[in-house]
This record gives C-alpha cells, structure tokens and sequence, in this order.
C-alpha cells in the first residue's frame, strides 16, 4: 500500500482519539500533535504542515458536530476533509476526448517514467483504449527494449529505433505512424537526462512543437520527498505540465511529502505509482486516497452518515414549540423512534451536550426495525384522538386495540410503557438547555 508508515502514525493518532474518554481542548491537542509528527516524519514540508494542523485545531475547537454526530466523529471527519484538501480535494481524472490522444511523458532520469509509460498504456488498454507508445529516447537505447519487454505481451505496439539520435524525429515518425493505424491514444516516451540541463528541455520543448501533444505528463519520483516542488515548478515553466505521475509511493518513507509538494505547485496529480509491476498504477483520487491512508475501513460510511444527517436537518419551530410545551403524544414517539433509527442512539447525542449529561437506558430510545413495524401495526388501530391523548387508553381500549391489530394485549401495553418513559425523559429535561440543544443540532423528526 502507498505510504503505509504515514498511514499508520495517522491511524493510531484517530485511534487515541476514538478512545479517550472525553474530547477537551488537551486531547485535540494531542491529536494535533500526533498528525504533525507524522507528517513531517514523512518529509511533509514543515510550514505545510504547520498551515494544515493549525486550521484543523482550529476547526476542531471552533465547530460544532451536525446533529446525530459525535465529536469524536466529527474530528475526524475534519482531519479527513483538510488532509484531502491538503492534496488537491478533486480526482482530475486524464480525459481522453479525441482519437488521437497524444500525451508526452517527461521526467528526470531514474524517475520511473518508462515503467510509468507502460503502466498508463496498460491501465488505458484495461478501460477500452487501443493504445500505441512511441519511445524517443535517444540516451537511453534500453528504454525501447523495456518497453518492448513490458507490452508486447499485451499486445501494445512500441515504435522507436535504438540506432536513432534523433529524438524529435523518432517522437514525430512514431506518432505518424500510429495515426495511420487507428489507435484512440498515442503515448510518448521522451529522454530524461538531468532537468537542469538545457539540452533535455530545449529536446522537450521541440518534441512538443512537432507532436502537438494533447497533454504534457511528469513523472516525479516520490522518494525525493518535498523537493519534488522544485522540480514539478521548474518542468511547469518549461512546459504546460497537465498533469503529474508521483511514482514508487510504495514503501516510501517521504511519499507524502512528495505527494504533498506536488499538490502544492497546483499541478494535478493524476496517477500513483505504486509497485513495480505494470499494473501497479492507481488513478489519483485525493478523498480515496485518504479515507485509504486513515485506515478507518468505514470512514465513507461515517461520511455518509454526517451528510445524510445535515440533509435530515429541518426541524419546524412548530414541532419544537409543541414538544417545549410538553406536548408529546403516541405520533410523536414514533416518529423519533424512526429517526433515531436512521442516526443512531440518542443517548449518544444527548451526552455531547456540555452540561446536560442524562443517562439513558439505551432501550428507553432505540427500538429494532421489527418492532417498530409491530408499533405501527399497533397504532393504525388506534383511533386519532388516542394517538393524540394515550392517556385515555384504558384496559378495555388496550383489548379493541390488540384485537384490531392482530396482537396481544401484551405488546400494545409494551408500546404504551415505551412512550411512558419517553414522555417521563423528556419531561425531566430541563426546557431551556433543550431547546439550546434542539437549535443547535437542529433536530428534523425528532419532535424536539
Ligand atoms: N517500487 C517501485 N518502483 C518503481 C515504480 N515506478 C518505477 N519503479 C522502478 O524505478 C526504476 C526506474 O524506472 P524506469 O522507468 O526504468 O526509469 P526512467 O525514469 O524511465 O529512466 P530513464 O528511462 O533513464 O529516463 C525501475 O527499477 C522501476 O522498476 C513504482 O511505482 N514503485
């Protein structure tokens, strides 16, 4: 996996979180600490790094969780969004539009740009794209025969001649070559002697005059950490770089900085590599990436929950003010049972609440879904005005009711003590940290 030591310091810093006991300014502290240890371990760039945890203290202090969230969640949810942020937020996937496509790879020696050729070509080969790659690398006549060696089992045709010293003219002759065989993407291979020396970009910029590339790729080696900024800068202003292959993120202590460093230029990065075999080329997509790197296996999950909990936050003030006035009948129980359904236990939120600390039997307030169903089989018998006033549901009521409903006396009283408690824990809040709270969480369908 790519940067796998990272990932780990930044999964045992969540991990001391999820267990503390409580969530105080020390413990985000700590947290915020134990991720700029990790980061700069992995050559992120210091004042980086400081600039990132800064705003996720900040935001960690400063912020309140959404409703149904706890604040342990929510942290992470933030440490998560300003670590995607941090390399670039979006995916900026490589759009082949027309046919051809030419892209020009460039890129220092040793960088892993021939590996990186063969990898793009497999992994377009792999999405449907008839691929064709042109090797112009007159310095290094083995780049040709590893192509050669990488593809043709695939059945990539690799054009180039070794003998050639050419390379503008090998770049040209090859992407002539496979325009006339109906290929959808052209990919060139260039030289990668030193990038301060001018032969290679006066050779880049050539060869870009006379193929006219769609895109211009770089390959950056990921195991030279934060210096990959100044190299990703110096081949922006040679050329118009669109996009970036950070390589041999595998088992590199400073991937991350170079992964960082490179975001940092602006530049998109677009691939990782990430093995030495062919397939070992991901698409670049900051949000999986680091759900990936945090190791939290459920982390889309908690996001999923945090986004569906911000869409569920429209509380009327109706429903608040009936529920202040200490209204809150049969309906009213069974649309918070439902809700809490959805977004977990309420004894949850409610112990957020500074101050506030109840202690609720989980069973006052979570029902399975069998039950709930049994309740709503139980209610559509009941008549309006005694969902509205259950108080009026004597003996002889519970008999009509069950009978009505196909169920036994017994489970309609079940119901009835369930709302009894509710009703008697909401009665014992106090009514203004309450309705401090239901405007804080915004509770939608949850009558509060
Ligand atoms: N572990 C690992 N090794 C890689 C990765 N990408 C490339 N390599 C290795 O890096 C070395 C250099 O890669 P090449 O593709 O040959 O180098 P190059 O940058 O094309 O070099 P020139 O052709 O001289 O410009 C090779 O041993 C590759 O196997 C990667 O993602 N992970």
């Amino acid at each position: 996996m790519a940067l796998e030591k990272l990932g780990k310091a930044l999964n045992s810093a969540l991990k001391k979180l999820a267990r503390s006991k409580t969530v105080d300014e020390a413990t985000i502290k700590e947290v915020v600490r134990d991720i700029q240890r990790a980061l700069i371990q992995a050559d992120v760039n210091v004042r980086l790094v400081l600039q990132l945890t800064k705003t996720i203290e900040k935001r960690a202090l400063e912020e309140e969780p959404p409703a149904g969230a706890s604040k342990k969640e929510h942290i992470i949810q933030i440490v998560y969004e300003e670590l995607t942020k941090f390399l670039g937020k979006e995916a900026k996937p490589l759009e082949i539009k027309e046919k051809p496509t030419v892209l020009l790879t460039v890129g220092i020696q040793g960088s892993g740009k021939t590996t990186s050729v063969a990898k793009l070509a497999r992994h377009l080969q792999k999405r449907g794209y008839k691929v064709g790659v042109v090797c112009s690398d007159t310095w290094r006549p083995g780049a040709y025969y590893q192509l050669k060696q990488l593809l043709e089992p695939y059945g990539i045709e690799v054009s180039g001649d070794p003998e050639e010293k050419d390379a503008v003219k090998l770049a040209y002759e090859g992407v002539e070559y496979f325009r006339g065989k109906d290929v959808d993407v052209i990919i060139v291979d260039s030289a990668g002697r030193h990038k301060e020396e001018s032969g290679l970009i006066e050779e880049m910029k050539q060869i870009s005059q006379a193929i006219k590339p769609h895109e211009v790729i770089l390959v950056i080696d990921g195991t030279i950490g934060q210096q990959a900024y100044n190299q990703a800068l110096a081949f922006k202003e040679a050329t118009p770089i669109g996009s970036i292959i950070v390589t041999k993120l595998d088992g590199s202590a400073k991937g991350g900085g170079a992964l960082s460093a490179v975001a940092a230029t602006g530049a998109p990065i677009k691939f990782i590599g990430v093995g030495e075999r062919i397939d070992d080329l991901e698409a670049f997509d900051p949000k999986r990436f680091v759900s990936r790197l945090l190791g939290m296996g459920d982390i889309e999950g908690l996001l999923e929950k945090l986004e569906e909990l911000q869409k569920q936050q429209a509380v009327s003030e109706e429903d608040l003010e009936k529920f202040l006035k200490g209204k809150f009948n049969l309906k009213d129980m069974y649309a918070q049972l439902e809700a809490m359904q959805k977004m977990g236990p309420l004894k949850q939120v409610l112990q957020m609440i500074p101050g506030l600390g109840y202690s609720l039997p989980d069973d006052a307030v979570r029902v399975g879904e069998e039950k709930l169903r049994r309740y709503r089989i139980i209610m559509d018998s009941m008549t309006e005005e005694e969902l509205e006033h259950p108080e009026i549901i004597n003996y002889s009521r519970i008999k009509r009711i069950a009978r009505g409903s196909g169920t036994s006396t017994a489970e309609v009283r079940e119901l009835l003590n369930q709302y009894n408690q509710m009703k008697k824990m909401f009665k014992s809040m106090d009514k203004r940290k309450l309705a401090k709270m239901a405007k804080r969480f915004n509770f939608g369908g949850f009558g509060i």
